[in-house]
């Protein structure tokens, strides 16, 4: 272990993504995992978890001894983790997705004191996806319609995905729309033609897809499909605990993938 080794509490320890994380960490002398915080009640309290054996508590306060924390949990354990990490001055990535809007601004708030990043996916490819598809979208105009497909495992409990709705919001900013005014969640029954100003998405849920997103950009004689499959959720984790390594002593703010991985901040 380094001297001077990253502290890291992860809270959702027990979860898909915490044993990913926990797996992934162990291997990385550069940060060291204090802490591994499962939800209130779990079966997983007192157990030793991922290959270093990091017994299980769902004492939240564990968070105010690390450097920083890394949350993949649920959108309310989200929120609560910023305040909580904002109290003590502790900087926080996570990868949670769903949030609701009274939740963003618990994180906005929080990053008022903190540097917090907030990643819908920590996978590089989905993050040069998103450049590709907001030239892509300004590049056909009008000429295309726009439609975005995800599919994930079964167990996934938000839709669209995170990561659909950030390439959403891509393919808005190519045509200067907001996602919130063209978006059609869902067709069904007699839907009329599609309009111009529409960009539709698709959600498939099965077995264990890890994910997969397609942006469709369908125009008269020609069709443009970008794709990013993820296979490895391992991708994910190292994204994350690459974010937590280059967050630590970051000034306070709002962080995202692309300012670590384009240098925009
Ligand atoms: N940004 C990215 O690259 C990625 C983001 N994600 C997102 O990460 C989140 C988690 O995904 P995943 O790991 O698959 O989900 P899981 O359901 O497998 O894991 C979430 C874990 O969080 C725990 N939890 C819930 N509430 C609390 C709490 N208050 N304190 C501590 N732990 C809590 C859950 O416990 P219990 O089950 O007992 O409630 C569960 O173990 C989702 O929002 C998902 O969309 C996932 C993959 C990649
Ligand atoms: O829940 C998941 O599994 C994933 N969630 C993220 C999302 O909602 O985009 C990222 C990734 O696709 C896996």
């Amino acid at each position: 272990m380094s001297a001077h080794a990253i502290e890291i509490a992860i809270v959702g320890a027990a979860g898909r993504m915490g044993t990913q994380l926990l797996q992934e960490a162990a291997s990385l002398d550069t940060l060291k995992i204090s802490a591994a915080i499962v939800a209130p009640q779990s079966a997983h309290i007192g157990q030793a978890l991922g290959p270093e054996g990091i017994i299980a508590t769902d004492d939240l306060d564990a968070i105010a001894t690390v450097d920083v924390v890394i949350d993949f949990s649920s959108p309310d354990a989200c929120a609560r983790v910023a305040e909580l990490a904002a109290g003590a001055g502790v900087a926080m990535v996570s990868g949670t997705t769903g949030l609701n809007a009274e939740q963003h601004r618990a994180l906005d708030q929080a990053a008022r004191s903190i540097p917090l990043l907030l990643a819908a996916n920590f996978s590089v490819g989905v993050n040069l996806l998103e450049h590709l598809v907001e030239l892509a979208s300004r590049g056909f105009g009008e000429d295309a319609d726009i439609e975005i497909f995800e599919a994930h495992h079964r167990r996934k409990v938000d839709a669209p995905s995170g990561t659909a709705l950030m390439l959403g919001r891509a393919a808005a900013r190519g045509r200067d729309w907001n996602l919130e005014d063209v978006a059609t969640w869902a067709r069904e029954g007699h839907t009329g033609p599609r309009d111009n100003d529409e960009i539709g998405f698709q959600v498939l849920r099965g077995a264990d897809i890890v994910g997969e997103h397609t942006v469709y950009l369908c125009a008269a004689g020609e069709r443009l499909e970008l794709t990013h499959r993820a296979t490895d959720r391992a991708i994910f984790a190292r994204g994350a605990l690459r974010a937590a390594r280059w967050l630590a002593g970051k000034p306070a703010g709002r962080y995202q993938m692309r300012d670590l991985l384009f240098g925009d901040a």
